[in-house]
């Protein structure tokens, strides 16, 4: 009898990975038959597999995996990181690996990865050679791409051709949630799952430009009640609902065209509410302070990027998963470079000397990856207590 966490082997579909420069892959499909495109990213985290593929950040990315055996552990009902809709919900355009074990084991899984990639109507291919490939992004940057089962080579490279590009994309107000919505639960404890938030001392209202549900939690968990909201509220409804606190979340596509969001940032953090924002809200704080934000190469993507915290001088290892970055030459007068990437020197995080405003460019929320930063919502914390005080 077939365990549900079992895979038979030899049953899948030949599967194609192309590149908008026409490297082929041949693979063979885990996932939903069919074909996608978009811009292909690699990720270098050892696990995590679920968080990352249901990380709205990921919308029209094509992940790929460095970490060579993917699926290990199956999928379960409580590790999805997508707030809006179902929390299982998939983001990513495609997955890329190399190997998926015929065996799942985790005393959590409910679901085989290529089972739930199936369910989830996601184009996956396994059977990649996943460092030539980065070797390609890492050297040529972050590229258009396609994968596709059951077309030719040349059709998957059209295919991939045809992709315009994240560029000048505005995917935050598609990624967001349409309706207001209260957010309460709280971090996942092992034995007792999630909490709920029944005595907030704060409130808080998040922006979803395609928020991750562990800054949510985050929030709860330090005694916030949030009102998220759509990413093209403007800044008057949101001071109408009297925050103490305004949070910016992460999210898809390019921050330079979400002028909606740039312009409500810019009046609330001009009003005084303190004011968080992290990864495309750390862009979006940027673009609204009057800085500039720049496509980069292959971008961060990965669970064990050094940061450094330029007050303290302590580095931090951090979650990473962004293709833009805000370009630290164009920030003005009142912002105060805070954090650095030990990667490349780029800049991870700035404050406002002149409003209760910071934001971080990497994922201090975790899920996936290291908890050193969890300390920024504690800042956050402090900056409403302080506005009360
Ligand atoms: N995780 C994020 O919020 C990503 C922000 C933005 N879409 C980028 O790629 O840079």
């Amino acid at each position: 009898m077939k365990h549900p966490l079992d895979r038979a082997p030899g049953t899948e579909a030949r599967a194609i990975l192309a590149l908008a420069d026409g490297s082929i892959f041949p693979g063979h499909g885990i996932g939903a038959t069919g074909h996608t495109t978009g811009e292909v990213v690699f990720n270098t985290a050892m696990t995590g597999y679920q968080e990352i593929l249901t990380d709205p950040s990921y919308m029209r990315q094509v992940v790929t995996l460095t970490y060579p055996h993917i699926g290990n552990t199956g999928v379960n009902p409580e590790d999805g990181e997508s707030s809006n809709g179902p929390a299982a919900r998939v983001h990513a355009a495609g997955l890329v690996i190399k190997d998926l074990p015929l065996l799942a084991s985790n005393f959590r899984a409910t679901q085989a990865l290529s089972d739930y990639l199936k369910a989830q109507g996601v184009v996956a291919i396994a059977g990649i050679d996943t460092r030539k490939l980065t070797r390609i992004l890492r050297s040529k940057g972050a590229q258009n791409g396609a994968i596709a089962v059951g077309l030719s080579a040349d059709e998957t490279v059209a295919l991939a051709r045809g992709f315009e590009g994240l560029g000048g994309m505005d995917l935050a107000k598609v990624a967001s949630v349409r309706e207001r919505y209260e957010w309460r639960a709280t971090e996942w404890r092992l034995g007792a799952g999630h909490g709920v938030q029944d005595a907030p001392r704060f409130h808080v209202v998040a922006y979803d430009f395609g928020i991750k549900a562990n800054i949510l939690r985050m929030l709860a968990q330090r005694g916030c009640r949030v009102t998220v909201v759509p990413a093209q509220t403007g800044a008057a409804e949101v001071l109408a609902l009297a925050p103490d606190g305004v949070f910016l979340s992460n999210g898809p596509g390019d921050p330079a065209p979400c002028d909606y969001a740039i312009a409500a940032s810019r009046d609330i953090i001009e009003r005084g509410v303190p004011t968080f924002g992290i990864c495309l809200g750390h862009q979006i704080m940027a673009l609204a302070s009057g800085a500039q934000t720049v496509k980069m190469k292959f971008g961060h993507h990965g669970a064990n990027h050094p940061v450094q915290d330029l007050a303290s001088g302590r580095v931090m290892i951090t979650s990473q998963n962004h293709g833009f970055a805000v370009d630290a030459a164009t920030l003005p007068a009142n912002c105060r470079v805070t954090h650095v990437s030990l990667f490349d020197g780029s800049l991870q995080g700035f404050e406002r000397t002149d409003r209760p405003a910071f934001c971080f460019q990497g994922h201090p929320e975790a899920s996936p990856g290291p908890h050193d930063l969890g300390t920024l919502f504690d800042r956050f914390i402090s900056l409403m207590e302080a506005s009360h005080a």
